[in-house]
């Protein structure tokens, strides 16, 4: 079929798909974070220490590790409709073995598996949104998939609340993971047809390239890019195992509910749900890329100290929930759920500023690379400092080390956010600066 003769997508169809798309993704972050609010029933009925569930983590990321080396080779192959199924399928199978785990090591095979399935599978929804919208609402259209994937992480933050009855055991809310998924591998499957009638109907585009990793062509890269990927290991190794602990470091360390600590913890998803499509409207007006990155890691560096040592502060009660959070935890994670939003909007746009077109995927998958590989030391690293200290309810301030290392690696991102703003102000700059990405004539 000779593409190029058919007119583009219209909206109906390409709104269609982006929604689609992005409902995969929402059970996909769903299923990713469901582990989050059943870290304490883990401890208490399986008898998990910290560096276990840790290492529940660490198994995602190393799966993850294989499956990028291998790189887009399926998705090629098959045709990224055809992955999208595949990778939400192998999702669905993780979440069941998960859920229907028996003992730690059923449970690690588990999330090593929805690695081999989650992170191939983002890349194919990044493939397949780019065939669609390319030329048309790109960005906003990555925005909308990103906020609609937070929305799945918000969601299993709520499940304490909605899905209360459950939380007498780890199995059942983790089920409810594999339910969610699997209407999300639904989702897929509609896609699969949509994809199938639009084929013949619109140019589609040629199949584009898929983030392949070219380990030869690493020396090319600038400086900038290189800052870029560090900020992006230390931010990211920082947000998602905070995350992995927040609901029963908030439960342990703080007193709250279940309920109270999920709530909280969806702060985080949930400011960015609203903010990120927000803030990279605003970056693509003023510019300021390198300069927001670094406000962005500047205002996360006192927060865990924050939740650590500021006494708590009044009650304040949430709206639209029985909840109430005190105060100084509700501003902290709020703040960090600004920072959250600003920094990956800026972040990975930024890097199509600096790296030439043809070596974008390349760019993408090393960056996703580097920060799987500092996702999987940290929590290990966390786990194992809250089991050395003695963390737990009755001695809160083992978790203090904890939050000192975020504290580190915080500080690590505000030096490489700090000499990306230098290079980029310098002859040498890639335009971050400026709102198109280019310097204006002198
Ligand atoms: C855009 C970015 N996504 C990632 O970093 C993914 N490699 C992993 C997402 C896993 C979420 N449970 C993001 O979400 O900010």
């Amino acid at each position: 079929m000779h593409t190029a003769t058919l007119p583009r997508p219209t909206p109906a169809w390409r709104w269609a798909a982006l929604v689609l798309a992005s409902l995969a993704m929402f059970g996909n972050y769903y299923a990713y974070d469901a582990l989050n609010p059943v870290v304490d029933l883990l401890r208490e009925q399986q008898g998990l220490d910290y560096r276990e569930v840790g290492m529940l983590s660490t198994a995602y990321n190393i799966a993850a590790l294989l499956v990028l080396l291998t790189g887009g080779w399926v998705i090629d192959r098959f045709g990224a409709r055809r992955a999208i199924v595949a990778f939400a399928a192998v999702c669905v199978l993780a979440a069941a073995v998960t859920a229907a785990a028996p003992n730690f090591p059923t449970l690690l095979s588990g999330r090593f598996l929805l690695g081999l399935g989650a992170e191939p599978l983002i890349v194919a929804v990044t493939v397949v949104l780019a065939r669609w919208f390319k030329g048309k609402e790109l960005s906003f259209a990555f925005g909308l998939n990103l906020s609609i994937s937070r929305l799945g992480s918000a969601a299993t933050d709520w499940s304490p609340s909605f899905a209360a009855p459950l939380y007498s055991n780890w199995h059942d809310p983790l089920w409810l993971a594999t339910g969610v998924m699997s209407a999300g591998l639904g989702a897929a499957v509609l896609y699969f047809a949509l994809e199938r009638r639009a084929e013949g109907r619109f140019d589609l585009g040629a199949a584009g390239e898929t983030d392949r990793l070219d380990l030869r062509g690493l020396y090319r890269f600038s400086p900038s890019y290189w800052y870029i990927v560090a900020l992006c290991v230390v931010f990211y190794s920082t947000v998602f195992p905070f995350r992995s602990f927040a609901i029963d470091y908030f439960q342990q360390a703080h007193g709250l509910s279940r309920e109270a600590a999920g709530m909280l913890s969806s702060l985080l998803p949930v400011a960015a749900i609203v903010a990120t499509p927000l803030f990279g409207l605003w970056v693509d007006r003023v510019g300021r890329r390198s300069l927001f990155m670094a406000i962005g890691s500047l205002a996360m560096l006192p927060l865990f100290l924050v939740v650590t040592y500021l006494p708590p502060g009044p009650a304040v009660p949430l709206p639209f929930s029985e909840v109430e959070l005190p105060l100084t935890l509700f501003l902290a994670v709020l703040v960090f759920g600004g920072v959250f939003s600003l920094i990956p909007a800026v972040m990975w746009p930024a890097v199509a500023y600096i790296v030439e077109e043809r070596r974008l995927g390349s760019a993408y998958a090393l960056m996703t690379f580097c920060q799987q590989i500092g996702w999987a030391i940290v929590p290990l690293a966390v786990g194992t400092l809250n089991e050395h200290f003695l963390a737990g309810p009755e001695n809160p301030a083992g978790y203090a080390p904890g939050m000192w290392f975020y504290t580190a690696l915080s500080a690590l991102g505000l030096v490489f956010a700090w000499k990306l703003w230098q290079a980029e102000r310098g002859p040498g700059g890639h335009g971050l600066e400026y709102p198109g990405g280019a310097r204006p004539p002198a």
